[in-house]
């Protein structure tokens, strides 16, 4: 792997903890990747390494691409992984300590609000919430100190979170569950309370390496911080692109690197090699406007860069010129996948698929919802579930009556009353089988149902789906569901991906853990399909195009309205600029409308301080 002088000294560093500050497109992966391999040559055991990733997606990547280098096996890298996934395979092995057992569930997104819902309607509160509570919970989680987190909190929003908070943690205590966020916070607990498991972890581990390290928590840092038994750290990072304060990561530890690590090397990578020089100069000069960022020097040694900058009469018109600019190029030779156009928020990609799709122009949306939020695939994995966790009470109630068999809400809440101490719907509801106390109908219905959640048991994965869809005829159930046989073809293509997918593991509980464990990567669907990418500026993350246009730069919408009221987030929103800025190679367009939805807009802060870039730059 060919690496600049730059990478090879990172790559080559050993003896005390070090940092790579890299810009953009400055190859930040293959210089982790080959670390990697270096230290491999040098004798460390590859099973030795912990190598952490932000998304599993990468960690796939990066494993493929040290087999290739190595001629070694995917079971040789075993720790190369994201930190939940890395955590959670800590705390399989040592769950009992904490009061657990095996095998535990991890709620899926779909799970945690659904108990959210029912917690905040027993307390009185609108179910409308339950989404701004849930992500205040997590954030509390990952800040690292729960307590502290909710004391800073205005009155009125600790009232109504902190008591939903403690009665969620009860009930996924209760189910012998983990939210996403609870993999690390228990791991952290393991660690820390722990000495026996922490020493083992620290002697196993002879190298940490981070990457994205600018996005990661209070408590990813301290656990890494618990795992480290020596010096061997190495975090590659960019401050410049950290963009998840909004969801607790905190860029302030890679800021303070060197105050923590006061022997810490620091490495720079300022070349980049995607964009050329006239866009990488415009990125520097609009993050220039942040106070807090450390100094870097991002260069290219490619020139000839196009950069417009233009403002519309309104949301129409500009996505008009987005849509024939996109087709001009595509007849003059640009493929369409090599062209973005992104935004700040999903809401304004409606107008920009209408004039594509006006235009009869291909396009795919990056980072849509998560496969596995799908309807149909939430369907058929519950069914899942509830074979295999007969206490998931989330799972039972959505396959219960799912297609429809006669068991509706009333029929559940009877069934639910019929409980007995810590019994779950589903024994509950057995048991009213056992003692015939049901009409036919509920009572066929549901001997349906047990008979097949105890033959989909001990199935692989993808039998067990195979057979749920024979049984319940789901596809007939689903054609029915659909509005158009389009969107009937689509789903039924979901169905088919996902028996793909499941096939891919033998055991039920090995799949139902990857499919959870995957949650983190909703952001990361590149499309992979044909067509233009339409995507958020966050989607869009990590991915390179010849052409980019950024839409929609105006107050209000970029920097977003939510995140204007502290100097903090509108750094964060200019840095998504920048991340947005440096996805293009060669042409970069930029766009704004002076009217939106009938209304007079106000041109976005980046807007002018691009062109001020631009003038200084004489572009
Ligand atoms: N030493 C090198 N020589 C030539 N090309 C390189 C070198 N290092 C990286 N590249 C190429 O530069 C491009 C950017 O690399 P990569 O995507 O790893 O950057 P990155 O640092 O992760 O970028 P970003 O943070 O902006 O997503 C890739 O196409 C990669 O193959």
């Amino acid at each position: 792997m060919e690496l600049s002088q730059q990478q090879a000294a990172a790559v080559e560093h050993l003896g005390s903890p070090a940092l790579v500050v890299a810009g953009a497109g400055s190859g930040k992966t293959r210089t982790l990747t080959a670390r990697f391999a270096r230290l491999m040559e040098r004798n460390v055991d590859s099973r030795r390494i912990l190598a952490i990733t932000f998304t599993n997606k990468a960690a796939g990547e990066m494993k493929t691409r040290l087999m290739q280098m190595t001629g070694r096996m995917d079971t040789d890298f075993p720790w190369v992984r994201t930190y939940h996934s890395a955590c959670y395979t800590i705390l399989k092995k040592h769950c009992t300590k904490l009061g657990y057992r095996m095998p535990l569930e991890i709620f899926s997104s779909y799970h945690q609000q659904k108990t959210i819902k029912e917690i905040a309607l027993t307390q009185n509160i609108d179910k409308k919430h339950a989404p701004a509570i849930l992500s205040e919970i997590s954030r509390a989680k990952n800040s690292g100190n729960v307590n502290r987190y909710f004391d800073a909190l205005p009155l009125i929003t600790r009232s109504r979170t902190e008591g939903i908070y403690r009665e969620y943690e009860r009930i996924l205590k209760e189910k012998n569950a983990l939210d996403f966020d609870n993999i690390l916070c228990l791991t952290r607990d393991l660690l820390r309370d722990h000495p026996e498991v922490q020493a083992e972890y620290r002697e196993k581990f002879q190298h940490i390496l981070v990457d994205e390290y600018q996005d990661t928590n209070n408590l990813q840092e301290e656990i890494t911080r618990l795992l480290l038994g020596h010096e061997n750290l190495f975090c590659v990072g960019d401050d410049w692109q950290a963009v998840y304060g909004f969801r607790g990561s905190n860029v302030s530890h890679f800021l303070s690197f060197p105050d923590k690590y006061p022997n810490a090397r620091i490495f720079r990578l300022e070349q980049n090699y995607r964009s050329a020089d006239e866009i990488v100069q415009l990125a520097n000069g609009i993050i220039g406007f942040n106070e807090s960022r450390m100094d870097k020097h991002c260069f290219s040694e490619k020139r000839g860069a196009v950069i417009q900058a233009r403002t519309f009469f309104n949301e129409f018109e500009e996505a008009e010129w987005v849509a024939r600019k996109i087709r001009t190029e595509f007849r003059s030779g640009v493929d369409y996948e090599d062209m973005v156009v992104m935004y700040r928020t999903k809401a304004l990609s409606l107008w920009f698929e209408k004039a594509l799709r006006q235009l009869q122009i291909p396009y795919q949306m990056v980072g849509s919802k998560g496969f596995f939020e799908r309807k149909e695939i939430l369907d058929l994995n519950c069914f899942l579930l509830a074979a295999a966790f007969p206490g998931d009470d989330v799972a039972f109630e959505r396959i219960v009556n799912t297609p429809k068999r006669g068991i509706g809400p009333s029929m559940i809440t009877k069934i639910s009353q019929a409980r007995v101490g810590l019994m779950s719907l589903q024994e509950s509801a057995r048991q009213m089988v056992k003692n015939r106390v049901l009409s036919k109908k509920v009572h066929d219905g549901l001997t349906m149902i047990f008979e097949l959640l105890d033959a989909i048991k001990e199935m692989p994965p993808a039998l067990a789906i195979q057979e749920i869809l024979d049984r319940t005829d789901y596809l007939g159930y689903l054609e029915g569901y659909c509005k158009t046989p389009d969107e009937f073809n689509t789903r039924k293509d979901q169905v088919e991906e996902l028996l793909h997918t499941a096939s891919l593991k033998e055991n039920l509980l090995d799949y139902l853990e990857d499919v959870n464990l995957i949650q983190e990567d909703k952001d990361d669907d590149d499309g992979g399909g044909k067509g233009v990418h339409l995507s958020t500026v966050h989607a869009s993350k990590g991915l390179e195009y010849r052409m980019a246009f950024i839409v929609g730069l105006e107050e209000q919408l970029f920097p977003h309205w939510r995140s204007m009221e502290s100097d903090r987030e509108l750094e964060e929103e200019r840095r998504l600029m920048y991340v947005a800025v440096t996805r293009a190679e060669s042409h970069l367009y930029v766009t704004s409308a002076s009217s939106r939805r009938k209304k007079r807009t106000k041109k976005s802060r980046f807007f002018y301080e691009l062109d001020e870039a631009m003038d200084e730059l004489g572009i």
